[in-house]
C-alpha cells in the first residue's frame, strides 16, 4: 500500500471533508493516508472548555477557552460544529481549519452529515468525500466485528447510516463517493482524489 518509490504533489490544498456511516472505514483509510504521506496533512486544533490535562498545551492539544468565550464564538458563527460531552463544550472552528492551510498542509475533517452541511455554509471551499459501505449488511458486519458496539448503539448507528446514505445519494452533495469494499482499492481511490496522480 505504501508508495515509497513515488512522490505526490497535491493538486489542491483545499480542505477535505471525509464523511460516511460509522464503521465504513474512515479511520482505517486515514491511518493509511497519514502513514504514507506523513508531512502532507494537518489536523485542526479543536476548542474545549474542559481543563487542560497534565502536559497539554494551549493551541496545540486544544484551544482551551472558558464557557462564556465558547458560547460567544458559537453565537458569532465561528464554529463548524460544536457539542457538549460530560459537561464540557468541544468544537471545531473555521479558523482552526484555515490555520492548517496557512501552515501549508491539507486539513482533513472526519465529520458527520451535520458537519458536512455546516462546512458547506462556510467559505472553506472544501472538497467532500463520502465513504460508503459495500452494502448495509457489510456495514453491520464491520461494526459487529470491531467489537465496540452494544445492541442499542449498533441499532442507532445503522439508523443514522440510512440517513447518511440517503443524503449521499443526492447528486452534488459530495464531490467523490468511494465504496470501501476492497480496502487497498478504496485507499488508492482516496489517495488519488486527494493528492492527484503519483509522479514516478
Ligand atoms: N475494506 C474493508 N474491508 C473489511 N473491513 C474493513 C474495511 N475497511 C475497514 N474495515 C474494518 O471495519 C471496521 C470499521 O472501520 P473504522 O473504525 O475505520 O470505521 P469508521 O468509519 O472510522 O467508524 P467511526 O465513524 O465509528 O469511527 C474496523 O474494524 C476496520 O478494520
Amino acid at each position: 500500500m505504501s508508495s515509497s518509490t513515488t512522490t505526490t504533489t497535491p493538486t489542491s490544498k483545499r480542505p477535505v471533508v471525509l464523511s460516511g456511516p460509522s464503521g465504513t472505514g474512515k479511520s482505517t483509510l486515514l491511518k493509511l493516508l497519514f502513514k504514507d504521506h506523513p508531512n502532507t496533512f494537518g489536523f485542526s486544533v479543536s476548542h474545549t472548555t474542559r481543563q487542560p490535562r497534565e502536559g497539554e498545551k494551549d493551541g496545540v492539544s486544544y484551544h482551551f477557552v472558558t464557557r462564556p468565550e465558547f458560547e460567544r464564538a458559537v453565537t458569532n458563527g465561528e464554529f463548524i460544529e460544536s457539542a457538549e460531552f460530560s459537561g464540557n463544550y468541544y468544537g471545531t472552528s473555521i479558523k482552526a481549519v484555515k490555520d492548517v492551510l496557512d501552515a501549508g498542509k491539507i486539513c482533513i475533517l472526519d465529520i458527520d452529515m451535520q458537519g458536512v452541511i455546516s462546512v458547506k455554509k462556510t467559505d472553506l471551499n472544501a472538497r467532500f468525500v463520502f465513504i460508503a459501505p459495500p452494502s448495509p449488511d457489510a456495514l453491520e458486519e464491520r461494526l459487529n466485528s470491531r467489537g465496540t458496539e452494544t445492541t442499542e448503539s449498533l441499532e442507532m448507528r445503522l439508523r443514522t447510516a440510512k440517513k447518511e446514505l440517503a443524503y449521499a445519494a443526492i447528486p452534488g452533495n459530495h464531490d467523490k463517493i468511494i465504496i470501501n469494499d476492497d480496502l487497498a482499492t478504496a485507499y488508492k481511490e482516496l489517495e488519488r482524489f486527494i493528492l492527484g496522480e503519483p509522479k514516478q
